[in-house]
């Protein structure tokens, strides 16, 4: 057995277009393996130092090469390419895998941080994922020994496990149990899948990939939320006159949710912030690893780890505190507007750091293995035999039940050794060469797929398409409708070619006509809500390639008509396509008469857009009867007195009663949290459950209680006070900013 810490390295990414238009400033610096953070609104402070096992500067000192390779720009450049991340991380994963060591790689960081680019990885940019998968085969090319590897990739959103390499994941997603005798936690029925090279991985991560963009399409809800879990598992068998050994590695993989989501940045106050839990599983990891951190720096106190807190840290549970090897990725933002969160992720990688785990060799004697799972099997079915179920519960949750609890309980342990003996069924066979076949089936299977996707790829040169637009990079360009039909029906219904869900998407939403190669949209029916190039279609209109198309308020697609496209053509992104939204709507930070304060206000306005359209949109499909603008006050109405001059302003958000008329006014942090809170209540509403009646009036994420409106500013002259005179005076209220109304 080998105690060792969990080995931590942070990486700071390049700027962003966006951080580059509005003048970021830099906040990290990295000297060998001291990174420091420095306070952008305290300059004289010193900078806060924190030492990691790996510090990967890859904020600048690259070109771009002309296949797109990112590469030092020179010998003297300290930029840290994929290549290097690979070379030192990448590689000690490996040999650990070839040793028998469990191994785990994460990634944390906020949202656009960089955790999928060094995970995954953009385009011939591969992440360590990859190219440590493509690296594995390779290796094992090399080797005599006979190799079982397996593939599976989950996703945890919202507490529901989904396998990503199953189209059709039952209601509620994967059930997570416990381990009858061993005590460890898994996902039930998730697929593993054989893999046998480097290339039927690549194609299972892509189909993963592409079951991960239809769900967050479907769900309304941003990618940056879920947690995605790629599992290897590798065993090497030497065969030996004597019966033989295996040797068993399983490599955990995991690109987790946006940090900033964990503790519902900035809606203190809010009633429902407990509620919202917007990331319960994100949360947890935290708690674990500041009580595994404690446990290894030696307290005193008796710690217990609580794994049992979230589906994450259970499916982890080996990863963080148990027998694995285990190597943390911080991914850091270089911008001063992200200090607080990239101190807190340097915090937080500094705990992980403290933690120990006990990495053991799995290797056995094959004969043992087998003969260990049949004898657990058969030590599970006197289990069952004996009817001792309910003694055990007792004992193991020291509460009392009643005979319902009881009986519920016995039930559900009854599942989990079945599903378990299942599990132990399948190594047996697997051990004893049923391995081979499943193999050779998978392998049928992703050659079907290979060649449906190698046509699908020819198609994409020569018919006309629409892709998608996500907002996480990785997401974008996944998903293809071909166009090859005169004429092509968009919405909800059966009939549709294209089918879409989602908010705002009528049954018959819109129509694309093709005329030899001319393309026209035009809607089905008049409030079906669609905009090409950020302006709202209200009559049939020529496509042309590269046009941004939004139907309803969440299905973003581009169209692309290859026989117009040019080669190195950019990509467009979610952002550019939001953007000429707002531009649409007269909110553009280009114009170069506004000052630095009215550009930030115009760049929150912008971001604020898509938001307060959805959130309007949920409101039109539940029937809340709610409308949400964003308006401008002076910061001092919120008696910021800090605010550092008179004129400076805040963006905020107004919610209108539309019965009432009652409004109320909610700061950008609030609107965030009931943003989740509503996309998971339309989400259950989408599912057919039947609650929104029953629902207490606390909970709705609509809802709130009278309070005091602000209405708008006036002065008083307070002079007369001094003298105790009789005045009276009229006032003048002043307004605040309405900036627009936007229902979609
Ligand atoms: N080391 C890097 N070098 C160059 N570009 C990078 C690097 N890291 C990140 N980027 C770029 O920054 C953007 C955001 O990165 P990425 O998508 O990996 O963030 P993320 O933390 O995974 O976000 P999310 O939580 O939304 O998934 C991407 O466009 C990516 O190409």
């Amino acid at each position: 057995m080998t105690e060792e810490s969990v080995k931590v390295a942070v990486r700071c990414r390049p700027f962003n277009q966006r951080e580059k238009d509005r003048g970021a400033k830099l906040v990290i610096k990295m000297n060998g393996p001291v990174t420091t953070i420095a306070n952008p609104d305290e300059p004289n402070e010193a900078p806060k130092s924190f030492s990691f096992d790996h510090s990967y500067w890859s904020h600048d000192g690259f070109i771009e090469k002309p296949d797109g390779l990112l590469v030092p720009d020179s010998q003297k450049s300290n930029y840290a390419s994929q290549q290097k991340v690979f070379d030192d991380l990448g590689t000690g994963v490996l040999k650990n895998a070839f040793e028998g060591f469990n191994c785990s790689l994460f990634a944390y960081g906020q949202t656009g941080s960089g955790k999928s680019y060094s995970m995954v990885g953009y385009g011939v940019n591969k992440g360590i994922v990859p190219i440590t998968c493509e690296a594995l085969f390779e290796k094992i090319s090399k080797n005599q020994e006979k190799f079982e590897v397996t593939f599976s990739m989950l996703e945890i959103y919202n507490e529901q496990v989904n396998d990503l390499l199953n189209k059709n994941n039952q209601k509620g997603g994967l059930q997570v149990r416990q381990h009858p005798s061993q005590g460890y936690f898994y996902a039930q029925d998730l697929k593993r899948i054989p893999v046998g090279s480097y290339k039927e991985i690549e194609r299972r991560i892509e189909e993963g990939t592409a079951n991960r963009t239809v769900a967050s399409t479907h769900m309304n809800a941003t990618s940056s939320r879920a947690h995605t879990i790629v599992t290897i598992t590798f065993d090497q068998i030497f065969d030996s006159p004597g019966g033989g050994t295996k040797k068993s590695s399983v490599i955990n993989l995991v690109d987790l949710a946006g940090s900033e989501r964990a503790d519902s940045t900035g809606a203190t106050g809010d009633r429902l912030k407990e509620g919202a839990n917007i990331n319960k599983s994100l949360s947890a990891l935290g708690n674990v690893i500041s009580a595994l951190a404690e446990i290894s720096m030696g307290s005193k106190k008796k710690i217990v780890v609580p794994y049992r807190d979230s589906v994450l840290t259970k499916l982890l549970q080996n990863a963080l505190g148990g027998n694995s090897k285990t190597i943390m990725i911080a991914a850091l933002s270089p911008a001063d507007i992200n200090y607080g969160e990239t101190l807190s992720t340097l915090r937080y990688a500094d705990r992980a750091k403290r933690i120990k785990t006990k990495a053991v060799v799995n290797e056995n004697p094959i004969d043992k293995l087998i003969r260990q799972l049949k004898e657990e099997n058969e030590k599970l079915k006197a289990m069952i035999e004996s009817g001792k179920l309910s003694l055990n519960i007792d004992q193991k949750s020291g509460t009392s039940y009643n005979k319902e609890e009881i009986e519920e309980l016995k039930r559900k342990m009854y599942e989990e050794i079945k599903a378990q003996m299942e599990v132990n069924q399948q190594m047996i066979m697997d051990t004893n060469g049923s391995f081979k076949e499943r193999l050779e089936k998978a392998q049928q299977e992703t050659a079907t797929e290979t060649k449906e996707n190698q046509l699908q790829e020819e198609r994409k040169h020569k018919i006309p398409y629409l892709t998608n637009l996500n907002e996480d990079p990785i997401l974008s360009y996944v998903i293809c409708h071909f166009l090859d039909a005169k004429e092509i029906k968009i919405g909800r219904s059966q009939n549709s070619k294209i089918k879409l869900n989602g908010l705002g998407i009528f049954s018959d939403h819109a129509v694309i006509c093709r005329k030899n190669n001319n393309f026209s949209l035009n809607i089905c029916q008049i409030g079906a809500k669609v905009k090409v190039n950020g302006i709202n279609v209200q009559q049939q209109i020529e496509l042309n390639h590269c046009d941004r198309i939004l139907f309803g308020s969440s299905n973003f697609y581009v169209f692309i008509n290859p026989s117009k496209a040019e080669s190195k053509e950019k990509r467009i992104t979610w952002e550019q396509a939001q953007k000429e939204i707002a531009e649409a709507k007269g909110y553009s930070t280009k114009n170069s008469t506004l000052t630095k304060e009215q550009k930030l206000i115009q760049e929150e306005i912008i971001e604020l857009l898509p938001t307060v359209t959805e959130v309007n949109a949920i409101s039109d499909e539940l029937n809340k009867h709610r409308l949400f603008e964003i308006i401008i006050l002076p910061a001092i109405a919120f008696e910021d007195f800090n605010s550092k001059s008179p004129n400076e302003q805040k963006v905020m958000i107004k919610m209108t009663n539309l019965q009432t008329m009652n409004v109320w006014l909610w700061d950008k942090g609030k609107l965030m949290n009931r943003k989740y809170l509503m996309q998971d209540l339309y989400q259950r509403y989408l599912e057919g459950e039947d609650f929104l009646l029953r629902m207490k009036k606390e909970e709705d994420p609509f809802w709130e209680s009278a309070e005091d409106l602000f209405i708008g500013l006036s002065n008083f002259f307070l002079q007369s006070l001094s003298y105790s005179m009789d005045f009276e005076d009229k006032a003048y209220i002043s307004d605040y900013k309405v900036v627009s109304i936007f229902t979609c």
